[in-house]
């Protein structure tokens, strides 16, 4: 039986939590939006307004359900509003002892009934929750990006997640109106044991000059459908994030195969992790994104 979900907190106003705020607050949630600056904030919900009214524009939500949904999201930086919610989904940085620095943070002040949800990539779900006060109320709820469009979300268990944990996330997911889809704890869980190491072989073909960046999105995009080439969704995703899922998956699974591209980590060394940061694969710092090689 799953428990009734009502107010959410999402920590992490970027990319992930904005998106997770978005679509929580659309299906009805009152959502309070955490993150370490204001500055961050008013960025995240800016992004979330020009979302909400991209979607109005293209007629899949009135001008009054954006509003409304809009009025049911309020931000700090203070964690002691996280005290009321129900739920907690955690969408910081993909850095573990971050992660876990957080959560000793959040624990004492969250009510201890609280489900506890990470949107982690990549990281161990049992690990993290061990982390916790409230192992049997941790798991995994692995939004995809951009969240508003996406219709699949990876729920995970830990080792010691309760089933009644697991049936509330998945009741929840489908207030949202995505699809569940379950994944045992392994690195990089489903999603990405698969999409990563195709990025990381796309970053090898333009090492080794199979291809330059626009030969290589292009015969993806062209040759197998993608919606968007490698490159382009490694930038979309953020090279940080894609380096830290396919560290874990050569950590974690011990196999050659997973061996993180030197030029990823040359990227992800100098700053340019993509969309994010203005400068990746592509340069974004113009009218029109510009291929960095
Ligand atoms: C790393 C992880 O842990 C897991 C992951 O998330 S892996 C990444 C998974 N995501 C992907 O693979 C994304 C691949 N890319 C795509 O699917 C598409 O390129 C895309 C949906 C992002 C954009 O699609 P597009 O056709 O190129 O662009 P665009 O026309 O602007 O957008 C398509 C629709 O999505 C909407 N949209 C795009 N981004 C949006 C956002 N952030 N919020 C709300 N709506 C958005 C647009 O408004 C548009 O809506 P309509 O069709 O109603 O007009
Ligand atoms: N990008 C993607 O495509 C996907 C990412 N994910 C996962 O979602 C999570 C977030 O990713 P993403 O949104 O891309 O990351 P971003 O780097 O875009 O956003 C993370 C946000 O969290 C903030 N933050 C960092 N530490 C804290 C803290 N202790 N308390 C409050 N806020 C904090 C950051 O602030 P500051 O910038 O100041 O550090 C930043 O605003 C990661 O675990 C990632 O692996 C999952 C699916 C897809």
């Amino acid at each position: 039986m799953a428990e009734e979900i009502r107010k959410i907190g999402v920590i992490g106003a970027g990319a992930m939590g904005c998106g997770v705020a978005h679509v929580c607050a659309v299906a009805g949630y009152d959502v309070h939006l955490i993150d370490l600056s204001r500055e961050q904030l008013e960025c995240g919900l800016a992004t979330i307004n020009g979302n909400l009214a991209r979607q109005v524009s293209s007629g899949k939500l009135s001008d009054d359900a954006r509003k409304q949904a809009l009025g049911r999201i309020s931000a700090s930086t203070d964690l002691q509003d996280l005290a009321p919610v129900d739920m907690a989904v955690e969408a910081i940085s993909e850095d573990e002892d971050e992660k876990r620095a957080l959560y000793a943070k959040i624990c004492p002040i969250l009510k201890p009934e609280a489900l506890l949800a990470t949107n982690t990539s990549t990281l161990s779900i049992t690990r993290l929750a061990a982390s916790t006060d409230r192992p049997e109320r941790f798991m995994g709820v692995h939004f995809m990006n951009p969240v508003p469009v996406m219709e699949l979300v990876e729920l995970v268990r830990g080792i010691a997640t309760e089933e009644v944990t697991f049936e509330t996330a998945k009741t929840f997911v489908r207030s949202l109106d995505k699809t569940p889809t379950v994944s045992e704890d392994f690195p990089a869980f489903i999603v990405n044991r698969v999409l990563l190491p195709m990025i990381n072989e796309a970053i090898y073909v333009l090492y080794e000059g199979v291809g330059s960046v626009d030969s290589i999105d292009t015969a993806m995009k062209l040759g197998a459908r993608h919606p968007m080439g490698p490159l382009e969704l490694a930038d979309f995703i953020g090279l940080d994030v894609c380096l830290s899922g396919i560290q874990m998956l050569h950590d974690g699974l011990g196999h050659d195969k997973y061996r993180p591209c030197p030029l990823l980590v040359k990227y992800v060394d100098a700053g340019w992790l993509g969309r994010k940061a203005g400068r990746g694969f592509y340069d974004y710092r113009g009218e029109e994104p510009v291929p960095t090689r």
